[in-house]
This record gives C-alpha cells, structure tokens and sequence, in this order.
C-alpha cells in the first residue's frame, strides 16, 4: 500500500492507495469509528461499490446506514444538501460520528461540506470511486455545493480524516469520465512538474485504457503533489495553493454556461481552460507558442477539449468574463489570474485586465 500523509497539524491525515482497498475498508476504518455506525453516502451509479464497501464494514462489525443520491452536477445542489442533512439528522449522526462519501467529486464536495455545517461540524471519510476524485477532489479539503451566480460559491474547508483509494473501482467508470479525469491528472505537470508532463505525453494512453502500474504511478504522484501544496497553504491565503486552480476560471465560466450538466464535465471544462490559459499566455508574449501547441496537442491526443471553440460553448465573450466576475481570487475588483511562462511554470498574475480577457476570447471565438 502506498501511503500519503497530508501535513496540516491537528488536521493531518494519510491517503492510503491500493488495489483492492475498498473490500478492506472495514479493517482500515475500525481504529477511527470505534463501535459506532457510519452513515456511507453515494450516487446511484456506484452501487456494486457499495455492496464491497457494506460488506467489508459488515465484517469488521461496523454497522452501517445509507443513503443514495442522484449522479451528476446538480447534486451539488441546496435541494440535495438539505436532503442529505435531514437524512444524517435522522440517522441520528453526532459530531464524533463519521459519514462516508463514496462516490466522485460530486459526492465527495456535498458529504465534505454536509459535515461541515452538521451539528457545526462532524467527521468525514473519502473513498473516491472516480479518477478525478482519487487525484484531486478527495484530497486538500475544499467542500461545497454550486450556487445559481456560479461554481462552489457555497462551501468550507473542511479535512477528511483518511482518504482511502482502491484503484480497481475504475473499471467501472465509464471512458469519458475517465479522460475528465485526466485533466486534472495533467495539470499537475502544467503547474510545476515539466518532467510529469513528459510522463503524461509518454504514458497518458496507457493510463486512459486502465494500465495498473500507470494509474497507481499518476494516482500517487498526483496526491502527493496536491499534498504538498495543499500542506503549504491550506486555506488558499498565500496563493500557493490558487495554483491548483490552473484553468479552472476559464473552466468554470465554460461550465456555467453548460448549465453545470453532462454537456460538458468539470475536468474537460479544466482541460479547455488549461488550453486557453496557454494560449492566452502565448497571445501576452509569457510563453512560447510552441508551449501552448504542445498542451493542446495532448489535449486532443486524449480526446479532451483543447480550448474555447472544441468546448462546444459559444457564448459570448462578455458573457464568459462576467462568469468570471463571481471567482473566488477576485479580490478588490480584480481578479488574479493563473499564466504560464512556460510547461511546468505556472504563476500567478495580479496585473490581468479582464477587458484583455475578453478580447482575447472574442478573437479565440473567431
Ligand atoms: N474539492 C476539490 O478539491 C475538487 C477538485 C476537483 C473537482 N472537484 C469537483 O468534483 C466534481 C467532479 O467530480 P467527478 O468528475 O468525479 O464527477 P462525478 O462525481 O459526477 O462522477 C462522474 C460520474 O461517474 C459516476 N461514477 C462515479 N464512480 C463510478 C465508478 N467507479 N463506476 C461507474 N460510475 C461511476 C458518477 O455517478 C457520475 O455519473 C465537480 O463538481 C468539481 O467541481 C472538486
Ligand atoms: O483543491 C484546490 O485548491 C483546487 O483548486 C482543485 C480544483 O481542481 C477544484 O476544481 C476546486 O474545487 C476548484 O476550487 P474553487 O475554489 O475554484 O471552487
Ligand atoms: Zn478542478
């Protein structure tokens, strides 16, 4: 078993990753939930997973409860967030209790941020079931739900206790949420890591088609990057950790006009925001055009969107920067912004006009 420890003081956890892991999470949750129930939360797609994951609790004689919700999106919703709290508070949940997302980003953001706000706060535990949760979403902490002005505008910080990854409940998911997962996988190369990028280039097929050795290897490379960063500023104060945001304001702003929906997924969402962010770096004169060739060029090798026109979204210019107006880095009227200098060399810039951001995607949109 591979193991990742998070480092955030009284807030530290281990991510755990193995083959298998799932029908063992019985044994590897004892020592934290003691003799009491658990509650697992999970969308109705993951439900042979769920039948290993209450069998295996079963065994280690932790009794369990469920509750199963809807798969996509608009999960991250108020309706379902005050579902999923009346039904915690009717299973009688107190705060030394722990709530089991299993599931993707969706479940693992609405439990994370569920136990946030019950009872003031409740303990968690993240056993992600897709690629994107297992490299990104179960890891660091950030909860919430989707609000009508935009993406996670309501949400808490808020740690797991363990993170427990089983790389084998990928078999399941299906092709295209693999690739949304990839993206992310990716942008850990695009941020600081040249040399991981490189790996994505030579091995990234491999990884798309289930290859064990190439998931394990980008799982655990990637949750010890986001380790790292999320260990160095937990609450995004310093602007180290708004590096994990790498595409994400073109991204979300694309997503907000697919109506947070299945047209277009939150990581093909980062990978054509990651491919503007390039591009836009190029079209400022920060990094090369053959850089940001290279990235959309891995982009498309992945089928994954490589910028503004392959997105399928076709609002406006000024449609898009308004989305970009509800970011979470605005700060003060303006809005930092994530440019490259190059493969690997990701910054934050505090000088970007989004009147420049708007010409920039009325000429993209041509
Ligand atoms: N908190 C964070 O740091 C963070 C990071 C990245 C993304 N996110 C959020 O994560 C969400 C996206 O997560 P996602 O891509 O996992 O989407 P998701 O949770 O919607 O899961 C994708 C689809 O796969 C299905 N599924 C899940 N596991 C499966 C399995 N093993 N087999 C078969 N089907 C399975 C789900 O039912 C769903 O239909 C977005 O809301 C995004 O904002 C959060
Ligand atoms: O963990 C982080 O920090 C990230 O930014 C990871 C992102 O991949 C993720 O999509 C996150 O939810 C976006 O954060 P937000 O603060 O822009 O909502
Ligand atoms: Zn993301």
């Amino acid at each position: 078993m591979k193991v990742v420890p998070v480092s955030l003081g009284e807030r530290s956890y281990e991510v755990r990753i193995a083959g298998g892991l799932l029908a063992r999470a019985g044994d590897e949750l004892a020592p934290l939930v003691g003799t009491r129930p658990v509650v697992i939360v999970a969308d109705e797609h993951v439900a042979p997973h769920l039948d290993t994951l209450r069998h295996s609790l079963a065994q280690a004689g932790i009794a369990s409860h469920e509750v199963v919700l809807p798969s996509g999106e608009g999960t991250k919703s108020w309706a379902v967030l005050e579902r999923l709290c009346d039904a915690l508070l009717g299973f009688g949940v107190e705060r030394q209790d722990h709530v089991v997302a299993l599931g993707g980003g969706v479940i693992g953001d609405l439990v994370g941020f569920a136990t946030a706000i019950l009872k003031r706060g409740c303990r968690f535990v993240q056993i992600p079931t897709t690629l994107l949760a297992q490299v990104d979403s179960s890891v660091g902490g950030k909860t919430g739900i989707n609000a009508r002005a935009g993406k996670n505008l309501i949400g808490a910080f808020h740690q797991p206790r363990v993170v427990l990854i089983d790389p084998d409940v990928l078999d399941t998911l299906p092709a295209r949420q693999v690739r949304a997962g990839y993206a992310e996988v990716v942008k850990y190369g695009l941020i600081d890591d040249a040399n991981f990028f490189a790996w994505c280039e030579a091995n990234g097929a491999a990884l798309l088609a289930g290859n064990p050795e190439a998931r394990v290897y980008a799982i655990t490379h990637a949750v010890a990057a986001k380790a790292r960063i999320v260990g160095e500023d937990e609450f995004e104060t310093t602007g180290q950790r708004a590096l994990l945001n790498l595409g994400h304001t073109f991204g979300h702003a694309l997503e907000a006009e697919a109506g947070f929906s299945d047209r277009l997924l939150h990581g093909e969402a980062v990978a054509a925001g990651c491919g503007l962010a390039f591009d836009y770096s190029a079209a400022l004169g920060l990094c090369t055009r053959a850089d940001a060739d290279r990235v959309a060029a891995h982009w498309r090798e992945s089928g994954l969107p490589d910028g503004l026109a392959a997105s399928r979204v076709t609002a406006p210019a000024a449609r898009l920067v308004e989305h970009m107006r509800h970011d979470k880095k605005m700060t003060a009227g303006t809005l930092p912004f994530l440019l490259a200098r190059g493969i690997g060399q990701t910054y934050l810039d505090k000088t970007v006009s989004l009147d420049r951001v708007e010409r920039f995607l009325a000429d993209e949109a041509r």
